[in-house]
């Protein structure tokens, strides 16, 4: 796996897949890393070239001193698709990674070809969630707020019937660096990415899930309605939609990257 430096931070990267085929670039959430993009490799790789990546502050990518910003994020994204020569690739990014590919979709139109963005939002109009949220895992570390976070990111059914697979994910999360967490938190806190939505003229597909309380329906539905030409879809999941529902989010994924 490629360390890549951008502006000094390396970031750890993977590209896997089909050589020559087209590139779908995956954005992980807050808190975990890129093992969350895990129940979709098998398909993904099979059609596209593969690149995900650890966001800085997270998994193996160095943890630089926050706060962290919606643009450093989108340049280090940049600074990938540099490295690796890469001129132009799909975006697939779920929570914090849809907000990147806001961004991204916004500010380098000419790199990206067609976008999702996964239970996300362009907004967070009160920031004393975040802020509260800085101060507990400042005091108590990330394990102070996993059990709260799980619970948003997975229904009760689906922690009912998948112990292991939920364990998996809180695992990961404890794995975060609590600099990187927190200083991700901060550039969640002043969220409003409100105004970039009527830049995105890439194709772009909303996703949201139906039980989902931290990026909730009416959020995708605000940016559907403001990116040109925006379709959605809904699925039966909470935040953490493609590990809840791994073959819907997978099929709708490659239904929308293949579609003419
Ligand atoms: O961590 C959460 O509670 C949910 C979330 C918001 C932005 C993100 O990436 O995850």
């Amino acid at each position: 796996m490629p360390m890549i430096d951008a502006d000094g931070c390396l970031l750890n990267v993977s590209v896997e897949g089909r050589d020559g085929g087209p590139t779908l670039m995956l954005s992980n959430s807050l808190g975990s890393t890129m093992q969350m993009w895990e129940p979709q490799m098998k398909a993904l790789t099979q059609v596209f070239r593969v690149i995900r990546y650890d966001r800085r502050g997270h998994g193996k990518s160095s943890v630089p001193p926050g706060p962290y910003s919606l643009e450093r994020f989108g340049r280090d994204v940049l600074a990938i698709l540099d490295d690796l020569n890469i001129a132009r690739a799909h975006w697939c990014g779920l929570s914090m990674g849809g907000m990147v590919g806001q961004w991204l979709g916004a500010n380098a139109p000419d790199r990206f070809g067609k976008i999702i963005l996964a239970n996300t939002t362009c907004h967070y109009p009160d920031p004393t969630r975040w802020n509260d949220r800085i101060k507990t895992v400042k005091e108590g570390g990330i394990a102070a707020v996993a059990d709260t976070v799980i619970a948003g990111w997975l229904t009760a059914d689906f922690r009912e019937r998948e112990p292991q697979i939920t364990a998996n994910m809180k695992a990961m999360m404890l794995t975060t660096p609590v600099e990187g967490y927190i200083a991700c938190c901060e550039a969640l806190s002043t969220l409003d990415q409100r105004e970039l939505l009527p830049k995105i003229k890439s194709p772009t597909l909303v996703i949201a899930g139906r039980h989902d309380m931290s990026t909730t329906i009416a959020d995708a539905e605000f940016m559907r309605s403001r990116i040109p030409g925006a379709s959605m879809t809904i699925l039966d999941a909470a935040h953490i939609s493609n590990v809840e529902q791994p073959h819907a989010f997978t099929d709708a994924v490659i239904g929308f990257l293949t579609q003419r």
